[in-house]
């Protein structure tokens, strides 16, 4: 786990060796700490280098253990990493760290145990803890604010960013980058710090920057984490803590670290995110029906790819591929789309620290099919209409190469339907991007029934690369997320009929942790989308049948509220008014509307629908609770393969907080028997509601006594599945 060699004469070599990411257990800290005392202890060693293994330093304590996943209590990795981070601290030799791949979490604290640091070009380093629910727990919050100062520190605990080896130079958290070879740079730097003082290296002992106006900035820190935080805990325990490096001496400091570490670590929030990150693992493990899965299907490598179409979702995808370093065709005819992706691209070379040349070399325009001729793989965003994308599928077949992976950016069409118009339907799949799709994690695969391993691979793994988490799901109206927003939707507006105002719906969501409840998260995406979609399937403007009554649909209860508001031209943020008031076209700050309030009390009065008090606990519950219920229908029907799935999707494509852990995990907390009651109850009030039915899966899994959520995902597999 941890060995030491001499090299170059006296320096000591510590290798710290945990694959895959050299994670800091119990076990591997204590083997480290010993590792070092010996290593000071040889007379022979000047100075000490700490390197890790594979290409990387370390990716932080061992989360399998705070989560309890592992029969080792959590306080005991807690303290062993505590204790070598002091052991390494106090040597009386210097120790450098010389940092590749990532050093996060306790693998940062680690470093900064170190008296010096020395990072390659390409590594990462940051304190992702707050991302798992927890604080940096091994002194970070104190060590970090005493080498960096109070803002970076402050922006860094609180969010969990992790910065390039640049900019931690830039910051002052490292010494020395490079290109080349960071063992050896590190041996060699060792060799020229082998006799200076260390007391100032120690950074326990080194006061902590005091700027003019730090109260206010402490305090400012504080308010933007709580506003922030919607709910969440440890944003704010992470000030908190970082801020008692301004006041208190060092020791105490760390005492109020573990306080606050010791009130998060058991937390459900805690629990709830340390589950989210090990679901965004989960999800790369996919399979399909007839075997093939992430082991033995391997992926085609993209080195040229092609975008079909540079509106709001195809240019996030450019910028996105450009990003990771794959040259681009773009076709797109409006000009003003290639101004607008040309500045994009500009913008985000500039957050990379890269020249504006370095991108937009990547990148060539076209109007012209021949042009995408060589590309491995093309993504199509042109517009949702399935008739466009047919045709447009079928022309991409016989324009690419015959081994050309055709992916559709659809968030809803069939996927089936497009790979039917092709003469290779085994080479299309559905690359359903999140906008803004340079900013968002998520990465929907959509399978269709005839998508090769080959073709799923590649997706998925493209995902990966242009560092996003690609989740596999099966061909459905709307796939895994946008089915899921239905009901939800649905319930929202049934609840406005049934008496609550948008700004009351809103409000309960935003409130249960929702970056945006469901009236403002419409506005901002535009009434119109989901119109469109309704007049498609028959059930708004003139394709309904006609005699059709205004509230149902079908022989099921409908809300024509949405589209009402569209025809009245309120389309959202986009027209300056939707379902809340803006300050013109394109405005961001929504306030209630009066207009809005009478028009929902004509319709109400116009339907003979008398508004009653809805409290908060009905508008979580029935949004919530008829989510989730779609979302077990999508487990039953074998779309997604896991709860993981669903709740990744959720946490990282549609802002649901990830404290609470995803819809399947949130009703698998709330409790299984509980839900199912009260959909029951609430599909006795709405019989004319069929998403309020509980569904199957969910009553056996209550009948064979709610097994814990890291069991469902197997006991599915006796299911039927599509993946
Ligand atoms: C108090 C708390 C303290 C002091 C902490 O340090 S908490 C931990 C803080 N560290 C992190 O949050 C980093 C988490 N890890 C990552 O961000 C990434 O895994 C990575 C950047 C380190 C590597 O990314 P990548 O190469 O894409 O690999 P995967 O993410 O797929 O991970 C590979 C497998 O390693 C497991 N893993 C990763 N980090 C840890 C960890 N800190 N402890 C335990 N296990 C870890 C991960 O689950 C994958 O496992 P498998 O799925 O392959 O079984």
């Amino acid at each position: 786990m941890a060995q030491y060699s001499r090299v170059r004469g006296s320096v000591a070599l510590l290798r710290l060796t945990n694959p895959p990411v050299n994670a800091l257990s119990a076990a591997v800290s204590r083997d480290l700490e010993r590792a070092v005392r010996s290593a000071c202890a040889d007379s022979a060693v000047r100075v000490l280098v700490l390197r890790g293994h594979g290409g990387t330093f370390c990716g932080g304590a061992d989360i399998r253990e705070l989560a309890g996943l592992v029969d080792v209590p959590f306080r005991v990795g807690v303290s062993s990493l505590v204790a070598l981070v002091d052991a390494v601290e106090a040597a009386e030799k210097p120790v450098v760290a010389a940092i590749e791949g990532v050093a996060l979490g306790g693998g940062l604290e680690l470093a900064l145990g170190c008296h010096f640091r020395i990072a390659h070009g390409q590594a990462r380093l940051g304190l992702p803890e707050v991302t798992l629910g927890l604080l940096p727990a091994a002194g970070g919050t104190q060590r970090l604010p005493r080498l960096v100062g109070f803002p970076a520190a402050l922006e860094l605990v609180a969010t969990g960013r992790d910065v390039s080896a640049e900019e931690a130079l830039a910051l002052g958290l490292v010494d020395h980058v490079t290109d080349g070879d960071v063992e050896e740079a590190a041996v060699e730097f060792a060799r020229r710090v082998a006799d200076e003082p260390l007391a100032s290296r120690r950074l326990s002992t080194r006061p902590p920057p005091r700027p003019a106006d730090l109260d206010t900035l402490l305090q400012v820190a504080l308010e933007r984490a709580q506003r922030r935080a919607r709910g969440a805990l440890a944003p704010v325990a992470c000030v908190q803590a970082v801020r008692a490096a301004a006041t208190l001496p060092f020791t105490q400091g760390l005492q109020l670290e573990q306080e606050l570490m010791a009130a998060l670590l058991p937390s459900n929030q805690a629990r709830a995110m340390q589950y989210c990150f090990f679901a965004q693992r989960i999800v790369g493990k996919w399979s399909l029906p007839g075997g093939a899965n992430w082991r033995n299907s391997p992926a085609r490598a993209v080195s040229r790819a092609a975008v079909i179409g540079l509106g709001t979702m195809g240019r996030g995808i450019a910028v996105s591929l450009v990003r990771a370093g794959i040259p681009v065709v773009a076709m797109e005819t409006d000009e003003k789309q290639l101004r607008v992706v040309t500045a994009m691209l500009e913008r985000e070379a500039a957050k990379q620290r890269r020249s504006p040349d370095s991108y937009l070399q990547l990148v060539q325009f076209t109007l012209e099919r021949r042009d995408l001729g060589d590309a491995d793989l093309v993504v199509e965003a042109v517009f949702e209409d399935l008739a466009l994308k047919k045709r447009l599928f079928a022309e991409l077949s016989s324009s690419c190469r015959p081994d050309t992976l055709l992916c559709s950016n659809t968030s809803a069409l069939d996927v089936d339907a497009l790979a039917a118009a092709t003469r290779r339907p085994e080479l299309v799949v559905g690359m359903h991007f999140f906008a803004p799709a340079h900013v968002m994690k998520l990465l929907e695969v959509v399978c269709g029934a005839r998508s090769s391993p080959v073709a799923v691979a590649t997706a998925m793994q493209l995902g990966k690369r242009l560092g996003k988490v690609s989740v596999a799901v099966a061909n459905c109206p709307g796939f895994a997320g946008n089915r899921m927003l239905k009901p939800y939707v649905e319930q929202a507006s049934f609840l406005l009929e049934e008496g609550a105002t948008p700004q009351q719906v809103d409000a309960v969501l935003e409130d249960f942790g929702f970056a945006m409840g469901v009236f403002r998260m419409s506005d901002l995406s535009g009434l119109d989308v989901g119109w469109r979609v309704r007049e498609e399937a028959g059930l708004a403007g003139p394709t309904v049948p006609p005699g059709e009554s205004a509230r149902r649909r079908h022989g099921c209860r409908y809300s024509p509220l949405a589209d009402l508001l569209c025809e009245h031209g309120r389309l959202g943020q986009k027209t300056g008014r939707g379902w809340y008031l803006y300050e013109g076209p394109g405005g961001r700050a929504a306030t209630p509307d009066p207009w809005l309030h009478d028009f929902l009390d004509q319709y109400r009065r116009r339907h003979g629908l008398r508004p009653r008090r809805i409290d908060q606990q009905e508008v979580l519950e029935r949004c919530l609770y008829a989510l989730a219920n779609e979302g077990f229908r999508i487990l039953e029907e074998g779309v997604a393969a896991g709860p993981e799935d669903i709740d990744t999707i959720y946490v990282l494509g549609y802002g649901w907080p990830a404290h609470r852990g995803g819809p399947m995990y949130h009703v698998a907390a709330v409790g299984l028997p509980a839900v199912l009651s009260r959909l029951e109850h609430f599909r006795r009030l709405h019989p004319d509601v069929p998403q309020l039915r509980p569904s199957a899966l969910l009553r056996h899994l209550v009948a064979e006594g709610s097994p814990p959520i890291s069991r469902w995902r197997e006991l599915l597999k006796g299911l039927r599945s599509q993946l």
